[in-house]
């Protein structure tokens, strides 16, 4: 981890959103052996069961919540099972804390097997989340786009950027209540992508409408 590089992209996003993008933050061994790891027999991956509208919907791609003990949280309808902390996971959350100063205290991680799985538009701006969230997401495995519309057209024009094996974006300011973002399908990709998302929770127990009408 290099935890003292610049940016190799900044955006602003109206109001005052800001995006950052951190290339090669894992170096090759670095991604090689982290997803070693999270395919290895410490991480229980499941496929999500999402309830949106009243129906139960369940999206191809995989996902794992790790958390501290104390951490609840639920989104549409699914209570997600902490698993503890590993090693090296908490590592990653130790640099991340250094770089930007966020005391993170759970992570999701997606496994998308190849292009036709992805996620689709939402925000992540639950109230568990606090009033302006910093998401730290460090991708591994294949290189998908990411995509980001503003909810109201006047605050700018739709953006797309590739995240590449071992980069590292941070999503701050007021991003998540202006803008949404998504993984849309790239039916050319096949091989496997994982990507992480470093959050933090600040108050638990309560139940949120994430991924309402969205997969
Ligand atoms: O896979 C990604 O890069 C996006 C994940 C995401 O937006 C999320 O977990 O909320
Ligand atoms: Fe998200």
């Amino acid at each position: 981890m290099a935890p003292l590089i610049e940016p190799t992209e900044i955006w602003r996003l109206p109001p005052s959103g800001e995006i950052r993008r951190y290339d090669q933050w894992l170096s090759p061994t670095e991604q090689h052996d982290l997803w070693r790891h999270l395919t290895g027999t410490h991480i229980d991956w499941h496929q999500p069961l999402l309830h949106v509208f009243g129906r139960k919907v369940s999206p191809s791609r995989r996902e794992a919540w790790i958390a501290d003990p104390n951490i609840q949280y639920q989104y549409s309808g699914q209570r997600l099972k902490a698993q503890p902390w590993t090693t090296e996971l908490r590592q990653l959350s130790t640099h991340l804390f250094y770089m930007f100063g966020t005391p993170f205290n759970a992570v999701l991680l997606n496994h998308y097997a190849h292009g036709h799985e992805q996620m689709g538009w939402h925000s992540d701006n639950e109230p568990e989340l606090g009033r302006n969230p910093v998401i730290a997401s460090i991708s591994l495995g294949a290189q998908r786009d990411f995509r980001f519309r503003p909810k109201n057209s006047a605050h700018g024009a739709p953006i797309t950027m590739a995240l590449p094996a071992g980069s590292l974006l941070l999503m701050a300011g007021d991003l998540q209540h202006h803008w949404e973002h998504s993984l849309p399908q790239r039916r050319r990709v096949a091989l496997p992508r994982i990507n992480l998302t470093f959050r933090r929770i600040v108050e638990s127990n309560t139940s949120n409408d994430r991924f309402n009408g969205v997969t």
